[in-house]
């Protein structure tokens, strides 16, 4: 399977002198069609940051990031925006529905915003958004849907067109066990049908969907354990916890 997304030796700092942050110190990670790879580690330790790197939406202080083969790193803003566009579904912590859009507006909108036809556009979200159970929901705004509708939308964003970067940052966040378990089948069915995923999470059950977990400390990765992987959550909860070490 061909790699998708590759980060080598990646440092963020922010800031400067006595209140330097290295965010992210000396990372690699490779991340190949098919995979699922769950990202944890303590509050603060780069999770977040770790995907903006990895979707050029945060530069690098040093090192690269390869989408696709192409270096982002390399890339000037307009170019690096359009990769993200064409080839990078982001979910995000805070959903950034655009209020006076429809359900259906706001999973169109990122096609749109690169070039397809308005009629093609919404074909296609409409079909994302039959994917996550949201048939009914298209016409309704952003307000008039629950958390989870609403998270449900957030996903299929992310995951109309032809994206093969599917960025997730503690996608179930507020959602109820159930939801959380849809959006997680949702996620690894498109990683199962060739995307590559990353996935921020703070729970060892959704953390068990994926084919491996690697966990961030203070900005380095400190270990990788194998996932239960290939669909369906295995092994008790407790088995997979988040170690300190
Ligand atoms: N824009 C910023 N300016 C300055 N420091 C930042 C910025 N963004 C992140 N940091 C710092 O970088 C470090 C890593 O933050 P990051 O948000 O990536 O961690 P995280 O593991 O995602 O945390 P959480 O689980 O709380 O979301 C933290 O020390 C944070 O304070």
């Amino acid at each position: 399977m061909s790699v998708v997304l590759e980060l080598t030796n990646v440092t963020r700092d922010y800031g400067r002198g006595a209140t330097q942050v290295h965010a992210l110190d000396c990372v690699d990670l490779t991340v190949r069609e098919g995979e699922l790879v769950a990202v944890m580690g303590p509050s603060g330790s780069g999770k977040s940051t770790l995907l903006n790197v990895a979707g050029g939406l945060d530069p690098v202080t040093s090192g690269t990031v390869l989408v696709g083969g192409r270096d982002l790193t390399a890339m000037d803003a307009r170019r690096r925006a359009e990769v993200r566009r064409r080839d990078v579904g982001y979910v995000f912590q805070d959903l950034n529905l655009i209020p006076a859009l429809t359900a259906l507006e706001n999973v169109a909108l990122p096609l749109e915003l690169d070039g397809v036809g308005v009629g093609r556009a919404r074909a296609q979200a409409t079909d994302a958004l039959n994917a996550v159970g949201l048939e009914s929901a298209r016409d309704r705004f952003p307000v008039d849907l629950s958390g989870g509708q609403q998270q449900r939308v957030a996903i299929a964003r992310a995951l109309v067109g032809p994206r093969r970067l599917v960025l997730a940052d503690e996608p179930t966040g507020a959602l109820d066990s159930v939801t959380g378990e849809a959006v997680m089948r949702l996620l690894r069915t498109r990683v199962d049908a060739g995307a590559a995923g990353l996935l921020v999470t703070h729970d060892a059950r959704y953390a068990a969907w994926a084919d491996r977990t690697v966990h961030l400390r203070d900005g380095e990765i400190v270990g990788t354990d194998a996932g239960a992987s290939a669909g369906e959550p295995m092994g008790e909860p407790a088995d997979l916890m988040e170690t300190d070490a």
